[in-house]
């Protein structure tokens, strides 16, 4: 007889793994390979942006008070007293009168308080321009400061580094950045019917998908995955496999075996090693039979061997923690609304995550179910932009409710519809 697993509702699960300890640590990377990996510290400016006051335009710098008066009838004229690029400085206080020829960029010279447009002005000669326009002080002048104060605080650790935040810190002189370490994430298929993928087919066997699939997850989180390769079902040859894996690894998942069969190992090894079990059964379809324990320290995750079982049960129990030992404040998947695009009339004790996609209809998002909804599917995972969250019930859903969604990618949203946009933008 096979003991009676209970199962922990989802949340209960997900925050049982999220109260085991897992510190983030961090390293200091060249800026030119930051992207991607996460910021370990706070960025603060250190200075003002700009930190002189600049030229937005090539054109004249002058003092606006000489130009009081000018019109159409009666230019002002200003002796051009030099010329400075964007890197260089004018070096002495300009006078009544006078105007430096200045281009974008450059350092507004000292006495100077308005630029006026290279367009606006009428050059005589080298050394000599007129305007026919008034300026006030501060027109078109980039203030020091405007873009940001010095001691402003800027991205909050734990933020995933992308091009504008590599700008900032190529702004404020990261040469190296402190990053999160990214934690390594082992990854075992446990089956005897698994095989290699370069692999032909054969009676009874499948090829390893999960391993590449998660590795893949793993990345996409921000960890390293450590591909440990597949195991036959023999128990002596897991436990030895699961608890070397676990001396070279932050975590450890393995696939398949985690269920009530007679191949499935996943209760022995952690009982064998001694480990603490966090939950063996969640009330959730795909992944019911998700297992997770701590062993010597280490989380340990028995995920099925049901490809979108295996899938969802990551995405739910080890992209989370994952992301929390990378320094993120929000480690979970994004969640929104959407209305449900195609009935879904199966009713289920158990909370359903359901593959989806995400479509656009009318300024509203509508996530449809797609593909086989079964754990043993694998073709329904590739292309999935969400989960739909259905919560377990005894009725269906039908299109048009609203529902929970969560988003798989950090950056899903629905594709500008590009020619439209041109279209309308045609001056
Ligand atoms: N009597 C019961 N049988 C099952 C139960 C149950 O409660 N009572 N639960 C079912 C549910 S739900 C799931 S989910 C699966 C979970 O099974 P395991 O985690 O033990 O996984 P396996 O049996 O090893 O494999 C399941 C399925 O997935 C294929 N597989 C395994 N590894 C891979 C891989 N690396 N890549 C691709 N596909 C893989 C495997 O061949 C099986 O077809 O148990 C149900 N049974
Ligand atoms: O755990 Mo199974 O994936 O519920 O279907």
């Amino acid at each position: 007889m096979v003991a009676k697993r209970k199962p922990m509702p989802v949340a209960e699960a997900v925050q049982a793994v999220m109260n085991v300890g897992n510190e983030a640590k961090k390293e200091a990377i060249p800026l030119a390979n930051s992207y991607g990996r996460v910021l370990a510290e706070d960025l603060v400016g250190d200075h003002d942006v700009p930190s002189f006051d600049r030229s937005p335009y090539d054109g004249f710098a002058i003092r606006a008070e000489d130009s009081t008066g000018a019109n159409r009838n009666r230019p002002v004229h200003f002796q051009v007293v030099g010329e400075i690029g964007a890197g260089t400085v004018f070096p002495r206080a300009v006078q009544a009168g006078e105007a430096v020829r200045i281009m974008t960029g450059a350092k507004i010279p000292a006495g100077c308080d308005a630029v006026v447009m290279l367009e606006l002005a009428d050059e005589h000669n080298s050394d000599e321009m007129s305007i026919k326009r008034a300026l006030s002080p501060g027109d078109n002048i980039s203030f020091q400061g405007e873009d940001t104060k010095k001691g402003t605080p800027l991205v909050p650790k734990g933020t995933s580094i992308d091009p504008g935040v590599i700008a900032l810190l190529a702004t404020f002189g990261y040469a190296e950045v402190p990053v999160a370490i990214r934690p390594r994430v082992g990854i075992i298929a446990t089956g005897s019917e698994l095989l290699e993928v370069h692999e032909p087919l054969e009676p009874g066997k499948i090829r390893n998908s999960n391993a590449y699939m998660m590795a893949a997850q793993v990345e996409r989180t921000g960890g390293e995955p450590v591909l440990l390769g597949k195991l036959p079902d023999d128990l002596d040859a897991c436990i030895e496999a699961v608890s070397s894996a676990l001396q070279e690894v932050d975590m450890l998942i393995t696939t398949g075996g985690a269920s009530v069969g007679d191949y499935d190992y996943v209760p022995d090894i952690i009982e064998r090693l001694g480990g603490n079990p966090l939950f063996n059964k969640v009330a959730m379809r795909p992944g019911s039979v998700t297992t997770v324990a701590e062993i010597d320290g280490k989380l340990f995750f028995g995920l099925s061997g049901n490809p979108s079982a295996c899938f969802v049960g990551f995405e739910l129990f080890v992209r989370p923690i994952l992301r929390r030992s990378l320094f993120f404040e929000k480690p979970h998947l994004k969640r929104t609304k959407a209305t449900l695009g195609k009935d879904y009339p199966k009713p289920n004790p158990f909370t359903r995550f359901v593959r989806a996609t995400l479509e656009e209809d009318d300024g509203r998002f509508v996530a449809k179910p797609g593909g086989l909804d079964k754990s043993g599917s694998v073709t329904s995972i590739a292309g999935a932009d969400v989960l739909i969250a259905l919560p377990g019930g005894s009725r269906g859903y039908e299109t048009g409710m609203s529902v929970d969604i969560f988003l798989l990618d950090d950056h899903k949203g629905s594709e500008w519809p590009w020619e439209n946009i041109v279209a309308s933008y045609k001056s």
